[in-house]
């Protein structure tokens, strides 16, 4: 069988475009904008795709995965039907093909009224429909086109007439790119098919030398663990996104909804560019960078809706269900949501009792999810209610992809960098709020505990700043979840009473130490992240984290009921604060 790509030497280059120049018709035209402010991001422009493709009316492969991937990329999704295909999860069943002169009436109709940024072309048939958008689009530039070279489904039917592949290969020296699989590419090359990466790479080097154009190599078809995908371009350099190989059945369609997505984010790129000339002398070019971020953006993008395409349940489970497009929108909707946290809301509990702080069993709603064993144990009943009432969020924290994927090591690096970045900033501010709480303690043992912690914190920052982030790029910034969740234990730390600010900085130790306790036990001497992880789990702040959980229970203990519920609220806003804190990465980075 096949093997995973062995070292990633295709990294991104700075070499010149293999992409043309965009028709004068596509680049940004329409109202006149005002002149732009320098370093305020603008929010992108849509770019207007146009999918050419056959149809899926199960919706997971086709024109149909092609506008969601293309809205969920970031474009403005039209189509036009080359062939109209009686299809589902299982296979092909019948294929109708309308006359040519429809399919150009349908190109005329778009053409004639719309500019179009960027084509992705599918499932085109039979020779005479290759011919007929051969003509148009060298009638009618369009600045990107992605070819995606489709000659059998997933499910085996063919989709392409054989005698039909010459005329593909002669299309591909006029389109940007091509997606094709490793049996498609072994088709266009008229090779064998390639056994392993390296020979799927010669060929496509071979391919894209000749043609000029730039070859995706799909890692779908090999196997390892790496399903990513590379992009070699004419003049034989490369650019490798990885993704981790997933046990999946739900791949119907994957090799559409890549090359939609991929038209588009180029799409995305060359307006950016667009953007740029429109104040500068400069040509809006697509560089390999631009094809190398796209690819990125596109299987990064693919791989969450890969994941979560079992949760759709469409299909009868015989054959191989569609990916769920939209899993990433709804991730992103439902972290943006300025909803109040349900903690900051209840008033009863289930079974209707005021959560009036008077016992530990009122102090918040119960956690729909059990929390489960803690490694470091509640120091009495108010800080055991605590840890129960955070079971939803302390699981929600270990299905966290950043969580998950730090603990099997196929975190991206520029994910970790960006934690990185931001847990420098946090500690630096996290120790502020516990000098501050330090110094309104009420016992000489817990101000020199909370002391030590602020010591601690400032120097874990400042060994980031020498080891870890010595040689990363930095942006330098708080994000806003960052300067949340480190503003809210400052003012809870100076401006709540003393037991409020002692359970908001609990988490930080607590589910920290419990999150390191699940990371480190996946360490292991060829983990990428092992140096890390090594730095969990360590006696000396388990020690810390007890005697941080016996001082929030000596000052339950010692605190009005009404206190008690604030500081209870304060605690499970602060472990929502760390889930949040964990998370943003895979919302800044795509
Ligand atoms: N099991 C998998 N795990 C992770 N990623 C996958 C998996 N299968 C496919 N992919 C992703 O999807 C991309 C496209 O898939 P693939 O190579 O199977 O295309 P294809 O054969 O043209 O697809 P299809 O004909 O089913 O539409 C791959 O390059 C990879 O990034
Ligand atoms: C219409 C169409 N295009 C492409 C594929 C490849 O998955 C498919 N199954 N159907």
């Amino acid at each position: 069988m096949a093997e995973q790509p062995t070292a990633p030497s295709c990294a991104p280059t700075s070499n010149p475009s293999t992409l043309s120049n965009p028709a004068p018709g596509a680049s940004a035209s329409g109202t006149p904008r005002a002149p732009q402010t320098a370093q305020v991001p603008q929010a992108a422009r849509v770019p207007r795709v146009l999918s050419i493709a056959g149809t899926d009316p199960s919706g997971g492969a086709g024109i149909q995965a092609d506008l969601k991937s293309i809205a969920a990329s970031g474009g403005y999704g039209m189509c036009v039907t080359t062939s109209l295909v009686a299809q589902n999860t299982c296979g092909v069943r019948e294929v109708f093909t309308p006359p040519l002169e429809f399919l150009t009436a349908q190109l005329a109709a778009v053409f004639d009224d719309v500019t179009v940024d960027a084509v992705k072309i599918g499932m085109l048939g039979d020779a005479d429909t290759i011919r007929t958008v051969r003509t148009w689009l060298s009638e009618h530039p369009v600045p990107v086109v992605v070819l995606d070279p489709v000659m059998i489904a997933s499910s085996g039917d063919r989709l392409l007439q054989a005698e039909a592949e010459q005329a593909l290969r002669d299309l591909v020296p006029l389109v940007n790119v091509i997606t094709p699989n490793i049996p498609e590419l072994a088709v266009l090359c008229e090779k064998e098919p390639a056994q392993t990466f390296d020979e799927a790479h010669e060929q496509a080097a071979n391919l894209a030398a000749a043609t000029g154009t730039t070859v995706i190599v799909k890692g779908g078809h090999l196997c390892g663990q790496d399903a990513g995908n590379t992009a070699v371009f004419p003049d034989g350099t490369c650019a490798h996104v990885r993704t981790p190989r997933l046990d999946s059945r739900n791949t119907h369609g994957t090799g559409c909804s890549l090359s939609s997505s991929l038209a588009t984010r180029l799409g995305v790129e060359l307006l950016q560019h667009a953007e740029v000339a429109e104040h500068t002398a400069e040509q809006s070019v697509l560089t390999s960078e631009d094809t190398h971020r796209a690819l990125q953006w596109s299987t990064r993008w693919l791989h969450e809706s890969i994941a979560a395409g079992a949760g759709l349940q469409v299909g009868s489970g015989e054959g191989h269900g569609p990916v769920d497009h939209a899993a990433r929108a709804r991730r992103l909707e439902a972290a943006a949501s300025a909803y109040p946290w349900h903690h900051l809301l209840a008033t009863t509990d289930s079974e209707g009792n005021t959560l009036d702080g008077t016992s530990p069993e009122r102090l918040l709603p119960v956690s729909p999810v059990p929390a489960g064993e803690a490694v470091v144990k509640p120091a009495g009943p108010w800080t055991a209610a605590l840890w129960a009432a955070g079971g939803e969020t302390w699981h929600q924290i270990l299905d966290l992809p950043f969580v998950r994927a730090l603990g099997d090591g196929t975190l991206d690096e520029d994910l970790f960098a960006f934690y990185l970045d931001q847990d420098a900033l946090y500690l630096r501010d996290y120790s502020r709020a516990l000098a501050t709480l330090s110094a309104r303690a009420d016992t000489a043992e817990a101000q020199v505990h909370w002391a030590a912690g602020a010591h601690e914190a400032i120097a874990a920052e400042s060994q980031l700043h020498e080891g870890w982030l010595a040689n990363r790029a930095r942006l330098g910034g708080p994000s806003p979840i960052t300067m949340g969740y480190t503003n809210f234990l400052r003012a809870s730390a100076a401006g709540d009473d003393y037991v409020v600010g002692a359970a908001a900085i609990l988490p930080c130790y607590w589910l920290y130490e419990e999150v390191g306790a699940v990371l480190s036990s996946q360490n292991h001497a060829d983990h990428p992240y092992a140096e890390w992880l090594s730095m969990y789990g360590g006696e000396e702040f388990a020690a810390d984290v007890a005697r941080s959980l016996a001082e929030v229970e000596r000052a339950f203990e010692a605190a009005s009921p009404a206190q008690r519920v604030r500081a209870a609220q304060a605690y499970l806003s602060a472990c929502v604060y760390e889930r949040e804190f964990f998370d943003q990465a895979h919302r800044a980075l795509r």
